[in-house]
């Protein structure tokens, strides 16, 4: 059975560098964000319900519209809340099934900003946070995405904060552009898989 590896942290902290990391170190990491966007595309269920909440248009060409989710639900906690609750339940099945394939790996990795806040936690055997400061994180999301500062407060206020996050986590990578990122990834791969061992012998094989 794999251990399954929650990994999260707020908008812009460095989750996507250390699932990206994580997996070219082998390990398989289920990426919420990409995958929500596939079953939302997809899940008729879902297209239903968002249609009925948000109205028709949030569906153009039979694809997500996302600017105008992101603008009906961020500032707006309730319609946040609400739009999770149609989505998530769908992710947490798929994540389940995903997981399940990979059952013969060591290591397996779910991705997600709001991973406690999506009632993720359960599913996941260790939670590892990446942590930036917030003006950090907020430059980053802004250069990537070509966001606004108000547009990526809007999504840092519809997550939890980062003292929470820690008091939920088994363990912190920080990623704030000094401490070296590597070794501390490496450290928890190696922490983690103490009873693996991917290196042979030369001399038994
Ligand atoms: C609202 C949507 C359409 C906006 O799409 P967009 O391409 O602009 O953003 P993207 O999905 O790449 O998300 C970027 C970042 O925004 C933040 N974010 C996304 N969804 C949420 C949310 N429900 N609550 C808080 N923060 C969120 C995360 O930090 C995420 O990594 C999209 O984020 C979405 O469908 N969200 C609902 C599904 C969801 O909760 N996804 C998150 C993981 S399950
Ligand atoms: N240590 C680093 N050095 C240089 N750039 C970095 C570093 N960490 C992250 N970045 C850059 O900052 C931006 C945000 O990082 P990333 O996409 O990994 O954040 P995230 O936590 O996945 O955010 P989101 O919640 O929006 O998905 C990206 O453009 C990424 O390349």
């Amino acid at each position: 059975m794999a251990i399954k590896v929650g990994i999260t942290g707020g908008i812009g902290s460095g989750k996507s560098v250390v699932s990206r990391l994580l997996g070219i170190m082998g390990i398989p990491v289920y990426i919420s964000d990409i995958e929500a966007k596939r079953i939302t595309n997809t899940d008729e269920v879902i297209r239903r319900e968002l249609c009925a909440l948000v109205g028709e248009e949030v569906f153009q060409n039979g694809e997500l519209n996302r600017p105008l989710l992101a603008a009906y639900m961020f500032g707006y906690p309730e319609r946040t809340k609400e739009v999770n609750g149609i989505i998530h339940p769908q992710v947490k099945n798929d994540f389940r099934q995903w997981a399940g394939q990979l059952s013969s790996k060591p290591l397996v990795g779910m991705e997600s900003a709001i991973l406690i806040e999506s009632g993720f936690r359960d599913e996941v055997d260790v939670l590892v946070m990446v942590y930036a400061p917030l003006d950090i994180r907020v430059e980053r999301a802004m250069r990537r995405d070509g966001s606004s500062r108000d547009l990526v407060m809007k999504r840092i206020e519809a997550q939890m904060s980062d003292e929470v996050k820690r008091s939920q986590a088994d363990f912190v990578i920080v990623n704030d552009d000094e401490t070296p990122l590597i070794p501390q990834v490496l450290e928890l791969i190696s922490l983690l898989s103490k009873n693996n061992h991917y290196l042979c012998s030369a001399k038994n094989n």
